[in-house]
């Protein structure tokens, strides 16, 4: 893959990508893009979520931090695999979006996001996430939440969506097809993922603020 004009969607940052990203954040307290990655860039990152999956290398993962961190597969049942740079071209790729959409974040609505944690997420058909908040009860620092879907041809009656419950509003449903983007407030939107009939891959991650100690 060639990395430098492969990478970015060509309305991907433009005016009306940072203006409305900006203005549904504030206002809504989640934003949505769906041509965000390119067809390529999806394509390598789901090969490289399919075959961690496949070579067995994403875990369960847990729920909590630190020494609270615990396995819990009556609330989430997804298996990961955490990114570090330099993993791959695609998944430096990607962090190199991610970089561009903190600088973004920060020019836009002065949010101060210090880095960027993420990982790959391999729903098998059936598993599921149950209505949570992405922020830690105590002293973290995720403060927006980013997931990317990299499913080709999610179609409508297969679930597995990404449900939104913003505070005082209807519950709002994102089926998590491929190159789509979501972003959200971390300490304030509950929001699950629903079940589904095949298998489901994404990639989840959390820009964070310096934590003083
Ligand atoms: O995959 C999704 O749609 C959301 C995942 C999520 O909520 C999480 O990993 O915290
Ligand atoms: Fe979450």
């Amino acid at each position: 893959m060639n990395v430098t004009n492969a990478t970015f969607n060509g309305d991907s940052f433009n005016e009306v990508f940072n203006a409305k990203l900006c203005a549904d954040l504030r206002d809504h307290g989640w934003f949505q893009h769906n041509l965000f990655l390119s067809s390529e860039l999806n394509h390598s990152l789901a090969e490289e979520c399919l075959q961690l999956h496949l070579s067995d290398q994403l875990k369960p993962a847990t729920i909590g931090q630190g020494q609270q961190r615990s396995l819990h597969t009556n609330i989430r049942s997804d298996q990961i695999g955490w990114l570090h740079s330099g993993q791959s071209r695609a998944c430096d790729a990607y962090l190199l979006m991610m970089e561009q959409l903190r600088l973004t974040l920060n020019q836009t609505l002065y949010l101060g996001l210090e880095d960027y944690e993420s990982h790959f997420s391999f729903y098998e058909t059936g598993a599921f996430y149950s209505k949570h908040l992405d922020r830690f009860h105590h002293h973290d620092a995720r403060t927006v939440s980013v997931v990317i879907y990299l499913n080709d041809d999610w179609l409508a009656g297969q679930g597995g969506a990404l449900r939104l419950h913003p505070h005082n509003l209807a519950t709002h449903d994102i089926a998590p097809l491929a190159c789509r983007l979501v972003v959200f407030l971390s300490a304030e939107m509950l929001h699950e993922v629903l079940p589904a009939t095949r298998n489901r891959m994404s990639l989840t991650g959390w820009f964070r603020l310096r934590i003083s100690t």
